[in-house]
C-alpha cells in the first residue's frame, strides 16, 4: 500500500476552560473539542469535512498545522508526527501544508499590498530569493488563480470577496504545498461566486495534483469537490467513505439525518423523500454523553449506546455504530414525533 500523505491516530484537542464565577482554585473544565480522530489522506486527495456547527472541524485542521495543542499522532509522508513539533520544527512543514480561511478579507492584511501579502510565505521559506524573481512568481500565480497580474500593487479593500479568497489561495499556493486545509473557504462568498471558487480549487487540485482538506457546512459543495468525505460529531468520528458511498448508503444514523437534509435537484424526488430531523442540540463538550456521543440523538440509539464507545469499523467504508445501516421508516417516525415533540 503506498504511504499516505498523512496519516492521522487519535488525535485529540482539550480546552482547558474557566468561566466566570470559577473559584481561582479550582480546577478548569475541560472541553473535548477533538476526542481521538483517525484517518488517513494519499497524496492528490480530497478528503471533505462535515459536521454541525461546534463538532471541531476548525480545532481539527488548527490542531494538524500546530496552531493548537494536540496529542495523539499526525504522521507526515517524510516520517515526522506533526503533533508536539516546536513553532521552529513546525516551519519547515508549514510549506507544505498551507491554510486557506473562511472569512478572505479579515484573513488579508489591509496594509499590504496583494503582491506583497501573496509573497509573504514565499520570502519566510525562501529568504535568498531576489526581488524580481518573488515579483515573477507572484505574478504567474496571480495569473493562474485568475487575478490581474497588473493588479500586484493594490491593496484587499480593493478586492471583492471572491478575489480576496483568490488572493488567499495565492498566498497558499506560491510555496507549492502538498496539501491545503481550506476552512469554509466559500461560506463567507455570494452563492454565485461560490461556484467559481470551488471550480478553481478543483482545478488547481488537479493541475498541481495537490491534497486538500476541506471543511464546510454545505453539504453539496462538500459532495462535489471531495473524493472522500469524513463525518465529525462532537469531536469523534462518525463515518468516512468516498464521497459516493457516503452520500449514497450513508450507514450512521447521524450522517442519515444530515444526508436527508440536502436538496436533491429532481422536485419528484425531493418531495418523495424523508427528512430525519435531529431533535435537540449539539450536547456541550465540557459534558458529552458516555458511549457514543450521538446516542443522546439517536432514533436508533440502544442501551449499549450509554455504555460503549462504538469502534470505527470498516476499510474503505468506516462507521462508529453498534447498530449501523438504513434507519427504518419506524426509526424515521420516531424521529419526526421526537423532534415535533420539543418545544419551539
Ligand atoms: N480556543 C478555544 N478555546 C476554548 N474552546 C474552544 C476554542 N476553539 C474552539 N473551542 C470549542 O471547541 C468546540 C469545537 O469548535 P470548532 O470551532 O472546532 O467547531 P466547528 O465544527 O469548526 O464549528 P463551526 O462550524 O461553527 O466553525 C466548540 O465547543 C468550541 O466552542
Amino acid at each position: 500500500m503506498t504511504k499516505p500523505l498523512l496519516d492521522v491516530h487519535d488525535l485529540r484537542v482539550t480546552f482547558h476552560i474557566r468561566r466566570d464565577g470559577d473559584m481561582p482554585w479550582s480546577a478548569p473544565r475541560q472541553l473535548h473539542a477533538v476526542g481521538g480522530v483517525d484517518f488517513r489522506l494519499k497524496a492528490g486527495e480530497t478528503l471533505g469535512i462535515v459536521g454541525e456547527s461546534g463538532s471541531g472541524k476548525s480545532t481539527l485542521a488548527r490542531a494538524l498545522i500546530g496552531l493548537v495543542p494536540a496529542t495523539g499522532e499526525a504522521e507526515w509522508i517524510d516520517g515526522a508526527d506533526l503533533v508536539g513539533l516546536t513553532p521552529r520544527q513546525m516551519l519547515k512543514y508549514r510549506a507544505d501544508i498551507q491554510m486557506v480561511f473562511q472569512d478572505p478579507l479579515a484573513s488579508l492584511n489591509p496594509r499590504m499590498t496583494v503582491g506583497q501579502i501573496i509573497a509573504e510565505p514565499l520570502t519566510t521559506h525562501h529568504p535568498g530569493l531576489k526581488r524580481a524573481e518573488v515579483k515573477e512568481r507572484v505574478k504567474d500565480i496571480m495569473d493562474r488563480v485568475g487575478l490581474l497580474p497588473n493588479q500586484i500593487n493594490r491593496y484587499p479593500h480593493e478586492f471583492s470577496g471572491g478575489q480576496c479568497q483568490r488572493i488567499g489561495i495565492a498566498r497558499a499556493l506560491i510555496v507549492e504545498p502538498k496539501l491545503i486545509i481550506c476552512d469554509e473557504p466559500v461560506s463567507a462568498l455570494d452563492v454565485s461566486i461560490q461556484a467559481q471558487v470551488i471550480n478553481l480549487l478543483i482545478r488547481l487540485q488537479r493541475e498541481l495534483g495537490l491534497a486538500l482538506i476541506f471543511i464546510a457546512h454545505d453539504l453539496s459543495v462538500v459532495k462535489h469537490i471531495s473524493d472522500r468525505v469524513l463525518v465529525l460529531y462532537l469531536g469523534k468520528v462518525m463515518e468516512i467513505a468516498s464521497s459516493k458511498d457516503l452520500y449514497g448508503t450513508p450507514q450512521h444514523p447521524y450522517t442519515q439525518a444530515l444526508m436527508s437534509a440536502v436538496p436533491i435537484p429532481d422536485p419528484a424526488q425531493e418531495a418523495a423523500k424523508s427528512v430525519v430531523p435531529l431533535s435537540g442540540d449539539l450536547p456541550s463538550p465540557m459534558n458529552p454523553p458516555s458511549g457514543c456521543v450521538f446516542r443522546t440523538r439517536c432514533p436508533r440509539a440502544a442501551p449499549v449506546c450509554a455504555e460503549q464507545v462504538p469502534a470505527l469499523i470498516g476499510d474503505d467504508h468506516q462507521t462508529a455504530c453498534h447498530f449501523p445501516g438504513p434507519l427504518t421508516e419506524e426509526e424515521i417516525a420516531g424521529a419526526i414525533a421526537r423532534a415535533e415533540a420539543e418545544p419551539a
